[in-house]
């Protein structure tokens, strides 16, 4: 656990970059800082790993003043991530990744072993490897900072905009096996940004920053959503506020209707008093989406309209199930298990009388996760 304790960071000339803040992240979780630009999140990002040192209060680990331990020592168990990477840009890929293993005197065999075996982790390719910085997109640059950072397995995460300079695209990836990789990883992740949509996403708790240094709420991203402390914090969330609540209500509870499925090898002439049909396929896969009127012979001739997104029963939100709503032909959305076969569809407005208070999406702290 890494504790803020009333940290206050005045600057030369009277800055005031944080304002006695208390706060706690805990450990094998990430908390998120978020909030306006000048808030103070990068200064208490820094004061875990003593880049910046508080005019007064403490920063703990487990307990234990960071000021106990000399910088280098302190650092060599935190990771650090930055926008842009920050890579050496005359080293290779592995040799950048294999920064603290050289710095902890690993010969070279274990610390290149190590680097790739990172590489494998954040998704890069063995043949990048002896490739340079300059040599690779933007979205690969933070992999390997991201590998660069766990290279010697720091218990602790510090994460300033880590994937901020990139686009939506490769963004949503980067945050999505950003997540994959704490779920096998637990590590004490403090994570910046200014993007309350990637807070959502990322954070099991979120800190929000406001100008002076001040912290206006810490919280589940669940709870900032349905109960924001403040006008600047509900006004931080900004305008979508509801639509993001629905990122934490499970589709598990839903009824879903069978109505509408139909089995490619069913009796065309059984479809009356139906408005769309659901084909699916032998495993109950969906095939595709008609109308009666347009259906001849049999089902399998029929002419079919996309399915479009589907959601995952259980797993996903109903964020996600909505999405599938309005992007359906048929205005249903199809919910499947985790074979991809279909369970029911459900309605836009079924979906709107889902409980969106205390029903975590699958339980799993990240409700937002799928989103994409
Ligand atoms: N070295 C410094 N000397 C003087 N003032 C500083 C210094 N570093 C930061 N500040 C000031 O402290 C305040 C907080 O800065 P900080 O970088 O922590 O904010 P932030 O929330 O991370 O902002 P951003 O999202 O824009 O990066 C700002 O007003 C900034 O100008």
């Amino acid at each position: 656990m890494i504790t803020f304790e009333g940290v206050t960071k005045r600057y030369p000339g009277g800055a005031v970059a944080l304002d006695d803040v208390s706060l706690d992240c805990p450990t094998g979780e990430i908390t998120v800082f978020v909030g306006t630009s000048g808030g103070g999140k990068t200064t208490a990002l820094r004061a875990v790993n003593r880049m910046v040192e508080p005019t007064s209060g403490r920063v703990l680990i487990d307990g234990r003043d960071v000021r106990e331990q000399r910088p280098a020592e302190l650092r060599r168990g935190i990771g650090y991530v930055i926008q842009h990477a920050g890579l050496f840009p005359h080293r290779t890929i592995e040799d950048n990744i294999a920064t603290v293993p050289y710095l902890l005197r690993w010969n070279k065999k274990k610390a290149r072993a190590r680097a790739l075996e990172l590489m494998e982790r954040v998704g890069l390719d063995h043949s990048m490897a002896k490739r340079y910085p300059f040599q690779l997109s933007g979205g690969q640059q933070q992999r390997v900072g991201v590998a660069r950072a766990l290279a010697a397995d720091p218990p602790i995460m510090l994460m300033d905009e880590p994937f901020s300079a990139v686009d939506p695209v490769v963004r949503a990836e980067l945050q999505d096996e950003f997540l994959r990789l704490q779920d096998e990883l637990h590590k004490t992740i403090v994570f910046v940004t200014h993007d309350i949509d990637e807070a959502i996403k990322l954070g099991d708790t979120i800190a929000v920053f406001r100008t002076g240094g001040k912290v206006a709420q810490v919280d589940t991203p669940e709870n900032l959503l349905a109960h924001p402390a403040d006008d600047f914090v509900a006004g931080f969330i900004g305008q979508n506020r509801g639509i993001r609540t629905l990122s934490f209500a499970g589709t598990g509870e839903l009824r879903l209707s069978d109505d509408a499925v139909r089995p490619v090898t069913a009796d065309a002439a059984d479809l009356t008093g139906l408005d769309w049909i659901l084909v699916v396929d032998e495993d109950r896969r969906p095939l595709g989406w008609t109308r009666p009127a347009q259906i001849g012979g049999s089902l399998s001739e029929a002419p079919l309209a996309p399915v479009g997104p589907t959601f995952r029963v259980g797993s996903d939100s109903v964020r996600v199930a909505l999405d599938a709503a309005v992007l359906s032909p048929s205005g249903l959305a199809v919910g499947v298990d985790d074979a991809g076969a279909v369970v029911g569809t459900a309605a836009g407005s079924d979906l709107l009388a889902v409980p969106t208070h205390g029903n975590g999406a699958g339980g799993t702290g990240h409700g937002a996760g799928s989103d994409g």
